[in-house]
């Protein structure tokens, strides 16, 4: 038997980090919601008790490093399925983005592995699984839009922004998730982005106010060591883009435009300065 799942993008409409924490974490308060550029992961079982990897995509790992194969091998011990399984991931997500492409690939096969195998988990099993593979896994199992606090892992959906137009553009560089927090300052951030104001614009509707309010405390340690991200997101607010912010740790930034004729000049003008560049619509 086979399965398929979908496993979208996320962006981070804020990032506030509140502190640091003890176990070398971040306490966070992030508004998270998907776009609608998504891997695709087949699950086929096997007879023999393996977790085999194959992806088109000839960077990333295809062993125990891939959280794809953390996931299956988590799923596997804790319910004892001594079933194996063949997963293929047909990325789509560009990689170390920022965009949780990673994570949400997790997500999708501990969701598919659940229906393939008939184990009957629970979504809030899932998530607490999802949360021993990273902390953005567990707002990947559900989606939607939430505020995630904690490490990440702890979630309170919310309802969904106005529809929009999303561009995303990532320069050819990687960041490293634990290289940006290392170097975050929590003490000494200057400016927090209001979760509360941005849950009130999207509660109110307002497409402006939640432009005005998007705020990403990352930036700014990112933005200093990647000059080229900086010129990114002037890039992107020049050509007109309503909201612009970098998401997660980075380097990708992110264009929120309602107008659809905007979309293909903000496009063309990003592709004459990055090669990854998509114009997408959020997943409501
Ligand atoms: C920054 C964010 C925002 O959504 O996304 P990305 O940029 O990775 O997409 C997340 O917080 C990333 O989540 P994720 O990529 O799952 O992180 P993890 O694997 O759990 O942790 C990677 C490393 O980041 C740091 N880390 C992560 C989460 C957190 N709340 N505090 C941290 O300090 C730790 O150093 C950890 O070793
Ligand atoms: N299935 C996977 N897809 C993408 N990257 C993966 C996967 N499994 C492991 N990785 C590794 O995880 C790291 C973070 O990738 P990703 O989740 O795409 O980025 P981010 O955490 O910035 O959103 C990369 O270094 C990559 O090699």
């Amino acid at each position: 038997m086979k399965v398929f799942e979908k496993a979208p993008a996320k962006i981070n409409l804020s990032l506030d980090v509140l502190r640091k924490r003890e176990d070398g974490y971040h306490e966070v308060e992030m508004v998270m919601t998907m776009v609608d550029l998504a891997d695709r992961i087949e699950m086929q079982e096997l007879p023999r008790d393996t977790i085999i990897i194959s992806s088109q995509a000839g960077y990333i790992p295809l062993d125990e490093k891939n959280l794809a194969f953390q996931a299956a091998r988590l799923i596997k011990d804790r319910y004892d399925v001594k079933q194996g399984v063949y997963i293929h991931l047909d990325k789509k997500i560009p990689v170390a983005a920022g965009l949780a492409g990673g994570s949400s690939d997790a997500a999708a096969t501990l969701r598919g592995l659940n229906r393939l195998w008939k184990l009957g988990i629970p979504v809030e099993e899932l998530q607490r699984l999802g949360a021993e593979l990273g902390s953005d896994v567990p707002f990947c199992v559900t989606g939607g839009t939430a505020i995630a606090t904690g490490r990440g892992e702890k979630l309170e959906a919310i309802e969904a922004p106005p529809q929009c137009w999303v561009i995303l553009a990532k320069p050819p560089i990687n960041v490293s998730t634990s290289e940006i927090y290392g170097k975050l300052r929590a003490a000494g951030i200057q400016h927090h982005p209001s979760t509360s104001a941005i849950v009130e614009a999207i509660r109110q509707k307002r497409f402006d106010w939640l432009c005005d309010r998007l705020g990403n405390v990352l930036e700014e340690v990112t933005l200093e060591l990647y000059p080229e991200v900086r010129q990114l997101k002037e890039c992107m607010v020049r050509l007109g883009a309503d909201g612009v912010l970098m998401s997660g740790s980075g380097p990708t930034v992110f264009g929120l435009v309602s107008k659809e004729a905007k979309v293909a000049r903000i496009y063309n003008g990003l592709r004459g300065f990055c090669k990854d560049v998509y114009a997408v619509r959020l997943l409501t």
